[in-house]
């Protein structure tokens, strides 16, 4: 990858390098876009294959985040970390301590928050070195983990995006297939019990699978036969890209409506799902819940009015849906549209001076 050709091709602000050799830390700090506001974007961690692909990661999810992040009617960019790293055996103190004095010399550019493969008490280390970090323990008067929020966020998207696929946001009775039985969807999956749908799960941790069958009655399948499920709705909950040339002609659901960040491999593949009938819920709306919460901790946290934000995620569904159908367009262009639409108005609006910081008569004095 040519890392400016790709900047410059998706409008990238800044990526910085983070290196610190006693803790083995090696992050990626990408942000997209910051016309709305500071940057807030997860910390991921995960051991990938090489060094390109980690900036890809990192780079893709941002620019998710500025999406997710203006859809969602908050006033923060994107931008969003990779660490390279296994999270089982690699993390240290030092560690996060290290990526929480890098965030701090961003100065507020950058907010962080869990992704996959960071927990509160990883946060709760950046957080002893910056204040620029969100999710951290309640005991610090922050709101905690975001996933069982985002999973809240998923269900009641995916009852929005039933309705425009079957008539009914009922799930009672539906099929759900369940791909990463994490954070997210194993609260995703409780709700979804409790509403009386049918789960067919897989995870490569079989533990989390096992949770899933013991507690909600799932069936468990192996990790690639999860796209030939006889199905209602593919819920795509691990990593992204899993919609794509080689799954799609597999895929039996009606809808699609999952927590991963960047389902689509492609923009393409949005749109051989869309000809094909099947419903999808545009990834970065549906999964917004966690955003809105921890972004909620901006204002002082109250979970009501963040629980309350998280339930119009039905109506941005809703919304997307009326769209695509008004504008013969695929949702993932709807849901673009709406993302776009808002910040070229803010740049717009936001043109006239205003003097922040340092008083420039006063230069040189
Ligand atoms: N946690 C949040 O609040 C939040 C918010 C928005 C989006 N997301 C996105 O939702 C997804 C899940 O997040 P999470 O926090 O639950 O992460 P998690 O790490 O807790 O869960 C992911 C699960 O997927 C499993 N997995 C990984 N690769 C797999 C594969 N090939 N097949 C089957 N299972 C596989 C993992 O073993 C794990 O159990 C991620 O894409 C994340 O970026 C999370
Ligand atoms: C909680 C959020 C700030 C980050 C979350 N992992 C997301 O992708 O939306």
């Amino acid at each position: 990858m040519e890392l400016f050709t790709y900047m410059e091709e998706y409008d990238y602000e800044q990526v910085v390098v983070c290196q610190d050799k006693e803790s083995g830390l090696k992050a990626i700090i990408a942000i997209h876009d910051t016309t709305l506001g500071p940057a807030l974007g997860g910390t991921r961690m995960w051991t990938y294959e090489t060094e390109e692909a980690a900036f890809e990661d990192a780079l893709r999810l941002a620019k998710g985040m500025t999406y997710k992040n203006a859809a969602a009617g908050l006033n923060l960019g994107g931008g969003k970390t990779v660490i390279i790293g296994d999270p089982k055996k690699d993390k240290n103190e030092a560690m996060f301590r290290a990526f929480g004095r890098f965030i701090q010399g961003l100065n507020g550019r950058y907010i962080t928050a869990e992704d996959v493969g960071t927990t509160v008490e990883d946060m709760d280390l950046v957080y002893s070195e910056t204040d620029y970090v969100t999710g951290v323990s309640p005991a610090f008067g922050s709101s905690g983990n975001p996933s069982p929020v985002t999973a809240y966020g998923v269900y009641v998207g995916m009852k929005a995006a039933a309705k425009e696929a079957f008539g009914t946001d009922s799930l009672e009775g539906k099929t759900v297939a369940v791909q990463g039985v994490g954070n997210v969807a194993y609260n995703m999956c409780r709700y979804l019990h409790e509403e009386g749908a049918k789960l067919v799960v897989t995870d490569i941790n079989k533990d989390s699978v096992k949770k899933a069958v013991e507690e909600f009655g799932a069936r468990a399948v192996d990790i690639d036969d999860i796209y030939d499920v006889d199905c209602d709705i593919y819920s795509p909950c691990a990593l992204g890209a899993t919609v794509n040339d080689e799954t799609i002609p597999r895929l039996k659901a009606k809808v699609i409506a999952g927590a991963a960040n960047n389902q689509l491999l492609e923009n393409r593949h949005g749109d051989i799902i869309q000809d094909k009938g099947i419903v999808y819920a545009p990834d970065y709306v549906i999964n917004s819940g966690g955003v809105i919460n921890v972004a909620d901790e901006l204002l002082g946290y109250n979970r009501e009015r963040a629980m309350k934000k998280v339930e119009t995620i039905y109506d941005s569904i809703a919304k997307i849906m009326d769209i695509s159908r008004r504008d013969q367009v695929p949702t993932y262009v709807a849901a673009n549209r709406l993302a776009e639409e808002r910040i070229e108005t803010m740049r717009k609006s936001r043109r006239q001076f205003l003097q922040n910081g340092m008083n420039i008569l006063s230069r040189g004095r």
